[in-house]
């Protein structure tokens, strides 16, 4: 099926939150079940038939594409959320985002030695928020297969600071 569709829901706000950037609103794919089904199928397809122990979903827009992956994968799904949110035990990251600065956290016991992961979450810009996720997941010693985004600012090189990891996207804006 093609991402035409997909691509003219997705909403350019300019000017938010901040002067100069153009902000990406994802809620018109939402709202709309055929766009937000195919949306998470073409997540998945990420797994190309992998066994994904956990899907790994950055707060909060990322929770929304990242638990309805992991339900459709059969994994499980582990929250990455800003500091302060989780109750138990943590490990956290500072990072910067194009828009900011912010401290990601999980639970020291989210991931077991060796399980395989897929990182799931809706934008990938600077790669600033991604990169503290895959650190934090490769901390834990889980192995992460794959990372899977609905869009990528490739203009802003995102890729370059993931490494070697694979990543993927739906929809990428040159
Ligand atoms: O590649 P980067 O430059 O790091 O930016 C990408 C991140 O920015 C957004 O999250 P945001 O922190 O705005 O949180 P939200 O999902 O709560 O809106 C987006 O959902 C990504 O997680
Ligand atoms: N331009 C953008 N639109 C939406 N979310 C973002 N996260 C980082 N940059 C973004």
């Amino acid at each position: 099926m093609s991402t035409d569709s997909l691509r003219s829901a997705i909403r350019d706000v300019p000017d938010f939150p901040k002067p100069g950037i153009v902000f990406k609103d994802i809620t018109p794919i939402l709202s709309d079940p055929s766009h937000f089904r195919q949306s998470i199928s073409l997540l998945c397809d990420t797994a190309r038939g992998e066994k994904i122990d956990k899907v790994v979903g950055i707060d909060a827009r990322g929770f929304i594409f990242a638990a309805a992956v992991a339900d459709r994968l059969g994994a499980g799904f582990v929250p990455i959320r800003k500091a302060g949110k989780l109750p138990w035990q943590t490990r956290g990251l500072a990072y910067s985002l194009e828009y900011g600065e912010a401290t990601v956290e999980i639970h020291e016991d989210a991931l077991a030695t060796g399980e395989k992961v897929l990182l799931v979450d809706d934008l990938l810009a600077t790669g600033g928020t991604a990169a503290a996720a895959v650190q934090l997941i490769d901390g834990l010693g889980a192995h992460l297969v794959a990372a899977s985004f609905l869009i990528e600012l490739s203009f802003l090189h995102g890729r370059q600071a993931l490494g070697d990891h694979r990543i993927e996207s739906i929809l990428a804006y040159e």
